[in-house]
């Protein structure tokens, strides 16, 4: 049963101008095998393989699971989705129901099997992680972080689906772990096939059977591990790195001994060593092979794409990517907390249809001349609010009409009064949301706080917690990205693990438990986490004066100058009651 993928590409928005995935052709044959995806940071792992998965609208192309395409059109294929089965990073992290066999029942209702062949598939998967049978009735987060992640595996191996796909599931393992799951791998891929996405090269390759390398959303070679090992240059071209066991052979090279070519692992090397400790001299052989002086490349890797994103996109975990950027994300904090202040008391101020216009008009301004490098994650972003407007207003528009005056009968009528005295209230809200995450996106939680605190200092003298209330600030706005991003990755996994099949990705009232608990838990995980570390980083970040950030004088009068104007125009709308 092959994977075939053809032609795909996978856009980021509508006008595909923004390609996530160009060109990619290849077949994942059904020979039970492991291939590895590797490539630097963002250059496309993840979204080939939640691609490959029915996550990520196609653009172009299509994948088929034997002769089965995924996408029909704009809907997934159920039977080809039900022939992968994917486990994301910290895959821990989706465990949500009651007990352990809860998970398990999710994770199998979409297969629909008869009782004894779900439980049969349920103990197998629970030898497999090494699991003892009472655990099904533990809840899962009395589990310990390791037991957690051995309990989202065995969920995720119990469909014995024909494919798993896995994104970096060593990340966050110890040693003794992630030789453990080396082994499981080589079991798993008895049964299925299995396709990793990975940083680990050194973990992987020994017991890998090929290696696709990514750079720029594009396939640049599609190797054996031996030839990765003899032709090594690829991964210096695309900044991927050697591993360390290619390193290692380098050096063993350069000091003279025959390390053949193909050599993966330490181990294929042992051998050549032990022979030169006990002075068996083949390093002065003559029929040995010379250090190759330099790898040649096997694949020359492609263009750069200018419209596909760096990796700086995705460091920091996405939440505040870690950029050299100018603009806005270098301006001082204070200004940006005054500014921000002025634009939102502006849209706060209005309360008729004409003011909250203008005020949308201003906020997308904003968007647009403020926020160029972030506008399409800002938007991406504002998707989820957008939904939720239109949901409460067609809630709000809803009237019930009880008997009397009726003749005597109920009824069910929409008021578009309602409705748009709802929309207009909400649209404020947006506007206001629009401007904070162009406020936090661009700046740090650190600088945030800075900002503000410096900004209140004055009022400390008599008595105003201005630190705490910095902190609080800070943590508020810098909680909105951080809800929008998380529950796009909830929502993605619960998605993936209930199979659902239409393209908006729409969950089903069922999913809600598995969308929902685990949200929650990430959130307060990371509040409290926030919390902490801004603890212990305040004190020494308040010593630091905003001018030594990097700063753009040009932007910040330009900031402020559209600060300055926008409120006062709406100010000035309120005042004449427009
Ligand atoms: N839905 C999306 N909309 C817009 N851009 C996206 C989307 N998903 C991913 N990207 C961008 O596409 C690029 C590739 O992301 P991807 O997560 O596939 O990279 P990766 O190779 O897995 O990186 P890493 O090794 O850091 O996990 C990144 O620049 C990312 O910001």
């Amino acid at each position: 049963m092959p994977i075939t993928i053809k032609d795909v590409a996978v856009y980021a928005d509508r006008q595909r101008s923004h390609a996530l995935l160009r060109d990619i052709d290849c077949v994942f044959p059904d020979d039970r095998s492991l291939t590895l995806i590797i490539g630097k940071s963002g250059s496309g792992k993840t979204t080939l393989l939640r691609t490959m998965a029915g996550l990520m609208p196609i653009g172009s192309g299509n994948v088929y699971y034997d002769e089965l395409p995924l996408w029909n059109n704009r809907r997934l294929n159920r039977a080809a989705l039900l022939r992968s089965s994917v486990a994301f990073q910290f895959p821990e992290h989706q465990l949500f129901a009651r007990t352990v066999q809860g998970e398990f029942d999710y994770s199998l209702r979409p297969y629909r099997l008869p009782r004894p062949d779900k439980q049969r598939r349920i103990s197998a998967a629970l030898d497999g992680q090494h699991l003892p049978a009472e655990f099904l009735a533990r809840a899962p987060f009395t589990l310990s972080g390791g037991q957690k992640r051995r309990v989202a595996l065995a969920s995720v191996m119990a469909t014995e689906a024909p494919w798993l796909l896995l994104d970096e599931p060593s990340a966050g393992l110890d040693a003794k772990s992630v030789l453990r799951l080396k082994q499981e791998l080589v079991q798993w891929k008895e049964r299925a096939g299995i396709v990793l996405v990975t940083h680990e090269m050194d973990t992987f390759l020994s017991i890998a059977d090929r290696v696709l390398i990514l750079d720029q959303g594009q396939l640049i070679a599609d190797l054996k591990p031996e030839e990765l090992a003899a032709n090594p240059q690829v991964l210096l071209e695309t900044g991927i790195g050697l591993t360390s066991h290619m390193e290692l052979a380098q050096s063993l090279r350069e000091a003279g001994l025959p390390v053949p070519e193909d050599a993966v692992t330490p181990e294929q090397m042992a051998d050549v060593i032990e022979r030169e400790l006990r002075g068996e001299g083949l390093s002065t052989d003559p029929e040995s092979p010379p250090a190759p002086a330099a790898f040649p490349a096997l694949h020359k890797p492609h263009k750069l794409n200018k419209h596909t994103s760096t990796s700086e996109d995705k460091a920091g975990n996405g939440i505040m990517a870690k950029r050299h950027k100018k603009g806005l994300y270098s301006m001082d904090a204070r200004l940006k907390w005054l500014v921000y202040m002025l634009i939102s008391a502006g849209i706060i101020l209005q309360s008729r249809w004409a003011g909250t216009g203008i005020a949308f008009l201003c906020a997308v301004f904003c968007m647009y001349f403020l926020m160029p490098e972030d506008r399409r994650k800002l938007l991406r972003m504002s998707k989820p609010l957008l939904w939720l407007m239109a949901v409460t207003v067609l809630i709000a528009g809803v009237q019930l009409h009880g008997g009397q005056g009726t003749g005597g009968r109920g009824g069910i009528g929409f008021s578009f009064v309602s409705a748009g005295d709802t929309f207009r209230r909400l649209l404020l809200f947006f506007e206001v949301t629009i401007v904070a995450l162009i406020f936090t996106l661009s700046t740090s939680t650190s600088a945030m706080k800075q900002g503000l605190a410096i900004s209140l200092r004055p009022l400390k003298r008599v008595g105003v917690p201005v630190d705490m209330l910095a902190l609080s600030a800070s943590l508020v706005l810098r909680f909105i990205p951080l809800i929008i991003e998380e529950a796009d990755r909830f929502s993605t996994i619960a998605r993936a693990r209930g199979k659902r099949t239409s393209r908006g990705g729409n969950l089903d009232v069922r999913d809600i438990p598995a969308f929902v608990i685990p949200l929650l838990i990430a959130l307060f995980q990371a509040v409290e986490e926030w919390i902490l570390a801004m603890e212990i980083k305040g004190a020494a970040l308040l010593e630091l004066q905003p001018a030594s950030l990097g700063r753009d004088k040009r932007w910040e009068k330009l900031a402020l100058i559209t600060g300055i104007t926008i409120f006062a125009l709406l100010f000035l709308i309120r005042i004449y009651d427009i």
